[in-house]
């Protein structure tokens, strides 16, 4: 993977030329422009990155901006750490009060420090999904929800639609028409309280309270203004609406008491692939309609690919109905063809992607950093991790089971949030009986019932519980609550001191007996726990000794137990990317993952229909257009070499399924494939020479080959008109009607407010019957 944001190596900021000089004429004037809203838009590989890191290095260099005056958000920390990297090998330690981070660093940032404007204390902590789920998870319980009805995942889905939107919670409902939506708002509404009970916020709370405080106190507002005189984003296609509210709070309004802020956004509408988080093109669609002095700029050539590369995801993308086409052409010459293979099963799809990194590496041309291998969905990396290890070739996978999300990981964690904050529910809850000390399910039933009645937190009803006031309790599980919360306090003073966290850590992890009952246990995994968790005090002790510079504003203590917890809960899959030029090895991960990055060579593998396009999406148009803009981002990636494969048959939850080729093969043009092996002529005569042309259809299942089994074999939905159903993005619906028989069965299905939708009966359609 070449550098992301390149600047020329030996700047001097008095050069601005050099600046300037490796820029097409579109690009500088993006990096020259001053004044109004500025949107770049462009598609992949056209150098908007690179456009928006050279423009800060301008505007420090040439128009005397002061790094504290800029805010850039990117889309991954990593990607916020390595610009920040770049800028400060040009100007020095002045670079440090810059802001650049994501959104969610951005804000967790500003709302630590005015917490208290917000009534708030600045301990607060970060809630990820797997916290949200648990607390939704308590609510629906609370309120007798039925879980087969309405289950913690979907109605996680929908709150954060919601807050996405910015909708409040007596908003939501307000506006509830029918059982499905009020219910909702009613899980929202407890759900929120129970978050400001626990001083906690979600992931989207940062982005929603940012709003809030900038909408509610001017003076909060024009204090950021007043600061931040220029903002940029990456990947503006990404953000969603909340998120465009905020870097619109931040900037400010002409006639206001502060002139705005020059903003300056990046993006490219077909590669919004993130519709399910609430990101909405809209916002690029629409910028000029909402900025009426903004200027756009286009980019139209391609840096990054090869021609042939550049033509295939241009065929591709054009199939999605209602974009603005662009001409996007590279002169990096047509290349190599784009190699596709037929495997005979993932094993074998596995293999070839092995032997052929053999290959390539032998030839000299390559070396592993510069090849990555993408996939739609993260349980597709075991295969090629079993083969890559019998190798002996060196990768890594970005993303899976992460490091954090483990669960003894997880429980430590808890530990140390619940002495950051002891307001926080769900940490507190998960660890109240880990390891086991006699605090049963019962007893957290009493002590939550008691807080729900006396509207307080779970931490105050655990102290009323020692002091006997909550009733049906037996005195042996009082006896272990006052145990715990001894325990608790007395680690407490720990974190009072200021102790180390790799102390407070290892403290907590001997104190509570949670190391010892690992290290008691005979099962094998239990050892692979004390490792992970050997590894999470190593990471605390770094944090500990290497603290990141410090920040002129930033109000939380480097090194302090708040720093470390915040480090760790704002990981996303893409900050574990491997550098290229330390680690030499190939790169493993899911195509959501790989946006923004570029590399040499590129597997794009498991292209088959019910696969890549997701299962999902295969009866709904709008799912489809977004797995198309994510082949269009896996496409876009490679430089050089792009190899597409399918496997005949896979095998998923244990089950082999044949599945049919993926329809965007056909949607590449013939002449640009080089077939290494396809379809063997005896399993289906016709089928090779059916993608070989091309399949004229924008992928109708009809020009496809029937499967021997697979995907269409899997039961269908019986429907009748009238039925009702509950599909987890659409809400709750009514048949209105029903076509075809079998696989090609479809409902028209009326959804209310989100709208009439006609589905595919296939199953894995993520809908339920009532
Ligand atoms: N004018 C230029 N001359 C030479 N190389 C360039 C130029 N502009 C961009 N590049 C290179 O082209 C590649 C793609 O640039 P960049 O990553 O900025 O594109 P992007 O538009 O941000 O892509 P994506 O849409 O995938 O995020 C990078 O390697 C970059 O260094
Ligand atoms: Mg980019």
């Amino acid at each position: 993977m070449s550098a992301l944001f390149d600047l020329p190596a030996s700047h001097t900021p008095s050069r601005s030329d050099h600046l300037l000089a490796d820029l097409n004429p579109a690009q500088r004037r993006a990096v020259e422009h001053s004044g109004a809203p500025l949107l770049v838009v462009a598609g992949a590989g056209s150098g908007k990155t690179r456009v928006l890191t050279r423009r800060i290095a301008y505007l420090l260099a040439e128009r005397d901006v002061h790094p504290g005056q800029i805010m850039a958000i990117t889309f991954t920390n990593k990607a916020a750490a390595e610009m920040k990297e770049r800028v400060s090998d040009m100007v020095g330690g002045r670079a440090r009060s810059m802001w650049v981070s994501t959104f969610h660093s951005m804000c967790v940032r500003v709302l630590r420090r005015e917490a208290k404007t917000l009534g708030m204390s600045s301990n607060f902590s970060v809630y990820d999904s797997d916290d949200t789920r648990r607390l939704i998870t308590l609510v629906a319980r609370d309120l007798d929800l039925d879980p087969k009805r309405y289950a913690a995942r979907t109605l996680a889905v929908h709150i954060s639609n919601l807050k996405n939107e910015l909708i409040s919670t007596q908003e939501a409902a307000d506006a509830a028409t029918n059982d499905l939506e009020r219910r909702v708002a009613e899980v929202y509404a407890v759900y929120q309280r129970r978050l400001v009970e626990s001083n906690s916020m979600d992931f989207d709370d940062l982005i929603m309270k940012t709003v809030e405080l900038l909408q509610r106190f001017p003076d909060v507002a024009e204090h950021y203004r007043r600061r931040f005189r220029h903002v940029l984003v990456d990947e503006y296609q990404d953000t969603n609406h909340a998120q465009y509210t905020l870097v619109r709070e931040l900037v400010g309004v002409a006639g206001g008491e502060v002139p705005p802020a020059e903003l300056c956004v990046v993006g490219d509408a077909d590669q919004s692939i993130y519709a399910f988080r609430g990101a909405t093109i809209r916002n690029i669609v629409e910028f000029e309609r909402d900025y009426p002095q903004a200027t756009t700029i286009l980019l139209e050539q391609n840096y990054r690919s090869t021609q042939n590369i550049l033509t295939a995801a241009n065929a591709v993308i054009s199939r999605n109905p209602n974009r603005r086409d662009k001409r996007l052409w590279s002169d990096l010459g047509e290349g190599e063809k784009i190699v596709g293979y037929v495997a005979d099963n993932e094993h074998d799809e596995a293999a070839f992607v092995a032997r052929e990194i053999d290959h390539l590496i032998d030839s000299g041309e390559f070396n592993n950093s510069e090849i990555a291998v993408f996939y739609r969905t993260n349980n597709q990396s075991r295969v090629f991790e079993e083969i890559f290890i019998r190798l002996g070739l060196p990768y890594r996978v970005v993303g899976g089971v992460r490091f954090y999300e483990r669960r003894e990981v997880r429980d430590a964690l808890a530990y140390l949030r619940t002495l950051a904050n002891p307001e926080d529910t769900v940490s507190l809850r998960r660890i109240l009986n880990v390891p086991k000390r006699g605090i049963g399910d019962r007893a957290e039933a009493c002590v939550s019932t008691y807080a729900e009645r006396e509207r307080i937190s779970f931490a105050a009803a655990l102290r009323e519980a020692v002091h006997d006031r909550v009733p049906m309790l037996n005195p042996r599980s009082r006896n272990a609550i006052a145990g715990f919360v001894e325990l608790m306090d007395s680690l407490g003073e720990m974190v009072t001191r200021g102790d180390d966290v790799a102390d407070i850590l290892e403290e907590v992890l001997s104190r509570t007996g949670y190391r010892a009952e690992l290290e008691a246990s005979d099962d094998p995994q239990d050892h692979t726990r004390i490792e992970n968790l050997n590894e999470l005090v190593t990471v605390a002790r770094e944090f500990t000794e290497q603290p990141p510079a410090s920040e002129e504003d930033t109000v939380v203590v480097e090194g302090s137990l708040a720093a470390f917890l915040e480090r760790v809960s704002l990981v996303a899959d893409a900050d574990q990317i491997p550098d290229a030029e330390s680690d030499g090895v190939v790169t493993l991960m899911t195509l959501h993952t790989a946006k923004g990055l570029e590399y040499p060579v590129v597997f794009c593998t498991g292209w088959e229909d019910g696969v890549f396009p997701h299962m999902r999406a295969l009866g709904d148009p709008q799912e489809l257009s977004e797995e198309r803009r994510l082949a269009y981002v896996g496409i876009t990636r490679a430089q050089r070499r792009l190899y597409l494969s399918r496997a005949l048959v896979r095998s998923a939850w244990g089950q082999p399924s044949a599945n049919p080729a993926s329809r965007f093969f056909g949607e590449i043009p013939a002449d640009l494939l080089d077939w290494r092996r396809v379809e063997p002529t005896r399993a289906a005569p016709t089928t090779a020479t059916t993608w070989r042309r091309g399949s004229t259809a924008s992928g109708g299942l009809g020009s496809r080959p029937a499967p021997s089994r697979g995907w269409q074999d899997t039961p269908a939905m019986k429907l009748d008109v009238g039925d009702r159903v509950t599909h987890d993005k659409y809400g709750l619906g009514s048949v209105v009607a029903v076509d075809g028989v079998g696989p090609r069965a479809t409902a028209t299905i009326d959804f209310g407010s989100a709208g009439t939708v006609r589905l595919m009966l296939i199953g894995g359609v993520p809908m339920t019957k009532l």
